[in-house]
């Protein structure tokens, strides 16, 4: 991993491979701390003002709120079971859009805090992964749109019979997030900021010896959080050679299938696929098919690319995003912060700033 620096890396039960950036080393770092008292946690620590933060989960949701936090000078360590290249954020396309995330008023007003964000970070698309693109959103009302955006999306209008003949549509230019570049920048962020990276499994959220823990660990809330209510819904994508497609297309089949279409550096995502309550992170090849046809129906001269890749990833899907704070026996508080659904990306910057006020309003009463 570029910049950060591998401090330790024990065997046994834990794996334990953790970075630190510049700031962090200059101050002593973040060794890894030895397990203490029954819940792995120091009776008689401060609970309240040390204002060092456990965050649990390495996806772009645990990364962002992470970098929130030490950027406002908390302490952060996040620990994380897997490397960011092999979470579902590495998986999204990523289109900045509400999808499949609930509640909606709330994901549309963080979605809009985050397209602020965005939009700066597209300034610098060759650091940050994070492009605006033009492209067109199916089977969606231009007055629906407006209601909630409020005339922040560029270049918004209804889109042409030559744009998208294939129903109603509108055209935007959007957040289009390159996941392979932009998870690697936001850790480098958090380990410039000070912050800490350790790859370990977590099976008990007291296990952290922090006054503040933060979960953000997707659909590993199931367990970690004895929350059957966090489930997976699988998507399907394939990777393609572009064949020269400059703008990204989402549209619904009549049959409510969806096909889309997303220009990435160096390749073309086509998507996809939403199945319910499915674990499989096998890629189907008749799945594959099928996206390739939907697509193709779209923009023909996909039917020919060369397959690069196929990639499934299991979206947290709830009722609605728990983010909420619990205060532990002992008189540490856990705030969680998962359950994003299809749009975790999207909404990003918006809930992790929500999430930061509720570790700082408690460890600052
Ligand atoms: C095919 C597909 C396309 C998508 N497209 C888009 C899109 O276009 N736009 C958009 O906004 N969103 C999109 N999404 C949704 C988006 O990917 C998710 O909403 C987002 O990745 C959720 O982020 P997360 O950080 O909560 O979860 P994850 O990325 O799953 O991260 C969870 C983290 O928790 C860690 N963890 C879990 N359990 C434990 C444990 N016990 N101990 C320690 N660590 C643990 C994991 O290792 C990981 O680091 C898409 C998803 C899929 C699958």
């Amino acid at each position: 991993m570029p910049g950060g620096e591998v401090l330790g890396d024990e065997g046994g039960g834990h794996r334990r491979r953790i970075l630190v950036g510049p700031r962090c080393r200059s101050r002593g770092g973040f060794a890894p701390s030895p397990v203490r008292g029954a819940f792995g946690y120091r009776p008689g620590v401060d609970t309240q003002g040390n204002g060092e933060v456990v965050v649990v989960g390495g996806g772009v949701i645990g990364l962002v709120t992470a970098v929130v936090l030490a950027e406002r000078g908390r302490r952060v360590r996040v620990w994380t079971r897997d490397p960011v290249e092999r979470t579902t954020s590495a998986v999204a396309g990523a289109l900045w859009w509400p999808y499949h995330i609930e509640p909606l008023a709330s994901a549309r007003a963080w979605a809009l805090r985050s397209l602020e964000v965005y939009e700066d970070l597209a300034k610098r698309p060759g650091t940050t992964g994070v492009r605006l693109v033009d492209g067109v959103m199916g089977e969606t009302d231009l007055d629906d749109v407006e209601s909630w955006t409020a005339d922040r999306l560029t270049g918004l209008r209804r889109a042409t019979a030559e744009e998208y003949g294939a129903g109603r549509g509108i055209r935007a230019r959007l957040p289009l997030i390159d996941m392979a570049a932009h998870l690697p920048w936001l850790r480098e962020r958090l380990l410039r900021a000070g912050g800490s990276i350790e790859e370990r499994t977590v099976s008990d959220l007291a296990e952290a010896d922090a006054p503040v823990v933060v979960n953000c660990t997707g659909l590993g809330a199931r367990d970690l959080a004895a929350d059957a209510s966090v489930r997976p819904q699988r998507g399907q994508l394939v990777v393609v050679e572009n064949p020269g497609i400059r703008t990204w297309l989402v549209s619904t089949t009549p049959d409510g299938e969806s096909a889309y279409l997303l220009p990435q550096p160096g390749r073309l995502l086509l998507g996809g696929t939403a199945e319910d309550d499915v674990w499989s992170l096998e890629p189907d090849p008749a799945v594959a098919e099928g996206i390739v046809r939907r697509c193709a129906a779209l923009r023909p001269e996909v039917a020919g690319a060369r397959i690069l890749g196929h990639r499934v990833g299991l979206r947290p899907v709830r009722d609605a995003v728990r983010l909420e704070r619990e205060v532990l026996p002992d008189g540490r508080v856990v705030v969680h912060h998962y359950g994003h659904g299809g749009g975790g990306v999207t909404v990003a910057w918006g809930c992790a700033e929500e999430a930061a006020g509720l570790v700082l309003s408690a460890t600052s009463s």
